[in-house]
């Protein structure tokens, strides 16, 4: 089966290659533009096309080259803040972007779709953990234009019998364990590599954006999945969409929340650096807490998280960044 993997040179993306290329019967091709990806982090071997999924010109080259079964698409532009200061530019990338891709799909008789979607469509949720039925109402341009894209999907499928599955993720982070890929964005935004920058001496702290939510400490509360186990609920998702033939979504966390202080402390306990931090203005467009409730995806996929012991995370360096945040996440617990 060939996989078309959009977006395969960036963070999750890369993880998902590596988990996906050492299963049996998949011929992986790699579809990015390296706006944050990494030709580095495309294995040997691995066949890549250098293109923007707003090029549709170039989309349909793609796909009259290597005729693509499924499609796995991991592109977007990610980063919350800056999408309530870019709206015009998350939507194009987002939605205009997954539209062509969609259009090319149809073209070529294309049936099966993984979409990268979020714990961000949820907004502020009303019940925590939040169940996969929940009602996305996003408070964010991301994550209303992940939840725009659901919606494309679904009608879709009613119109041209699109099969599709949208994994919403809750916080990624880790690294895989051979340590050579790992979180590299750039301008980083994500908490935790701004912790471990911090760590290595590359910052002086690290901004807490708020300590007035109702949280236990004031701080935004997340549930951080490990990214290998996002790859494998893909390739779970993949499995079920082919033999069961049926859309679907699923949430992907571990259940489990930590605030933002929680989690620089366990990077402090695990690294022994004093981690300076500054409390500044909430960031707008943060919901409060986000955990995930992810029954679905443990019922009807059988995932399961792997990484859920300090045994199984280990030190793991990669780049100029470690997942140290994971080991200390459970020193701090006691596990
Ligand atoms: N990182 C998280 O915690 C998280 C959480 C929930 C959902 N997601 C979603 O998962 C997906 C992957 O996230 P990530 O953290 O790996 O991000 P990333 O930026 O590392 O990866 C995205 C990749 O897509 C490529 N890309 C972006 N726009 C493109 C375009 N127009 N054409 C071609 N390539 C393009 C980038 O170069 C990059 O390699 C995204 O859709 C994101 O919204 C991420
Ligand atoms: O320097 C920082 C960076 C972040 N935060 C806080 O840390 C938490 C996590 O922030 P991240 O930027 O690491 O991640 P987000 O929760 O904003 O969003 C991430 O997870 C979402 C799903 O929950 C999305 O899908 C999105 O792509 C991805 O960026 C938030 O409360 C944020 O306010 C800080 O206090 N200081």
């Amino acid at each position: 089966m060939k996989i078309l993997v959009c977006g395969g040179a960036g963070y999750i993306g890369s993880h998902l290659v590596r988990e996906l290329s050492t299963q049996q019967g998949y011929e992986i091709i790699i579809l990015d533009n390296l706006s944050k990806g990494h030709i580095k982090s495309i294995p040997k071997g691995i066949k890549f096309e250098k293109a923007d999924i707003r090029d549709k010109t170039a989309l349909e080259r793609i796909f009259s080259k290597h005729k693509p079964d499924a499609v796995m698409h991991f592109c977007a532009s990610i980063s919350v803040g800056e999408s309530v200061a870019d709206p015009l530019g998350y939507y194009e990338n987002n939605v205009a972007g997954t539209i062509y891709l969609l259009q090319v799909m149809k073209k070529y008789n294309v049936k099966y779709f993984i979409f990268s979607s979020t714990a961000a469509i949820f907004g502020n949720p009303k019940e925590v953990p939040i169940p996969d039925n929940a009602r996305p109402e996003p408070i964010n341009p991301y994550g209303d234009t992940k939840f725009v894209v659901e919606k494309i999907l679904a009608w879709s499928e009613n119109a041209y019998g699109l099969k599709y599955i949208c994994l919403r993720y809750f916080n990624a982070c880790g690294a895989h364990e051979s340590g050579d890929i790992g979180e590299d964005h750039d301008p980083e935004t994500h908490l935790i590599p701004l912790i471990l920058q911090v760590a290595l001496g590359q910052r002086e702290s690290v901004s807490i954006f708020g300590d007035d939510y109702e949280t236990k400490d004031g701080t935004c509360v997340r549930d951080y999945i490990h990214v290998t186990d996002l790859a494998t609920a893909h390739i779970r998702a993949l499995a079920y969409l082919i033999k069961e033939n049926k859309s679907q979504s699923f949430n992907l966390g571990s259940g489990e929340g930590y605030t933002v202080k929680e989690v620089i402390n366990a990077a402090r306990n695990v690294t022994g650096h004093p981690i300076p931090d500054k409390v500044e203005d909430r960031r707008i467009g943060d919901p409060a807490i986000l955990i995930a409730g992810s029954t679905r995806a443990e019922q009807i996929l059988g995932w399961k998280r792997k990484y859920n012991t300090i045994e199984r995370y280990g030190l793991q360096p990669y780049s100029s960044t470690f997942s140290w945040f994971l080991i200390g996440h459970w020193d701090q617990r006691g596990q």
